[in-house]
């Protein structure tokens, strides 16, 4: 199905000052409740990626997941989940960070990638950066390469899009919104 910019920024809805005053939260779980939408969207990404030499998909919790294991299952591609601290059993590396609206902390299993795999990163969306640039840090510190960064929103007045292409990583955002 051909992606329709219109079609999907149709599904997305703002939420003004949520989480916080001042922050205009841009609502995806519309898109997970329409077919079409969904449907779109994984296509836009399969289309991208099906010839390309990725050899694992790398997610970050929770709504970087959604669209990330259908495309792994679409592209027959290892999954490798990114959490939020305290999620993933067994040995694990972490590393704390700031977002648009707050701090946290995210973790990957130890050995989840090594040297020579090239990974596609998946987020739902892109504002200051701080979770991507994290979760980088935390694949990169394995030894992988990071082929690409892949949202479906990317929030260009926010910097975050701008300061991973600063560290030399290739950014596909599907929709973007600036300042209106
Ligand atoms: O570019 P940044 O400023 O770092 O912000 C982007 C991040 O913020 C949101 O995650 P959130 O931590 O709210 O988690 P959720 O997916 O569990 O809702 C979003 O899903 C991205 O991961
Ligand atoms: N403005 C925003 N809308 C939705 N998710 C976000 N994560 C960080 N900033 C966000």
């Amino acid at each position: 199905m051909l992606y329709d910019d219109f079609y999907i920024k149709s599904l997305i809805k703002t939420v003004e000052d949520w989480p916080k005053p001042g922050i205009s939260f841009r609502d995806i779980t519309p898109i997970f409740s329409d077919p079409k939408g969904m449907r779109m969207v994984v296509d836009a990404y399969v289309h991208r990626y099906i010839a390309s030499d990725i050899s694992h998909i790398a997610c970050i919790d929770a709504r970087g997941f959604l669209i990330a294991a259908v495309l792994a299952y679409e592209l027959q591609k290892p999954l490798i989940l990114i959490r939020k601290k305290g999620k993933l059993p067994g040995k694990t590396i972490s590393q704390k960070y700031a977002l648009e609206y707050g701090e946290a902390e995210l973790e990957i299993q130890e050995g989840s990638v090594k040297a020579g795999d090239e990974v596609l990163l998946f987020d739902d969306l892109i504002a200051t950066g701080g979770t991507l640039l994290a979760a980088i840090e935390l694949l990169t510190e394995q030894g992988a390469n990071i082929k690409e960064v892949a949202a479906i929103i990317d929030l260009p007045d926010l910097g975050g899009s701008q300061k991973l292409r600063d560290n030399n990583i290739s950014v596909f955002g599907l929709c973007a919104y600036a300042d209106e």
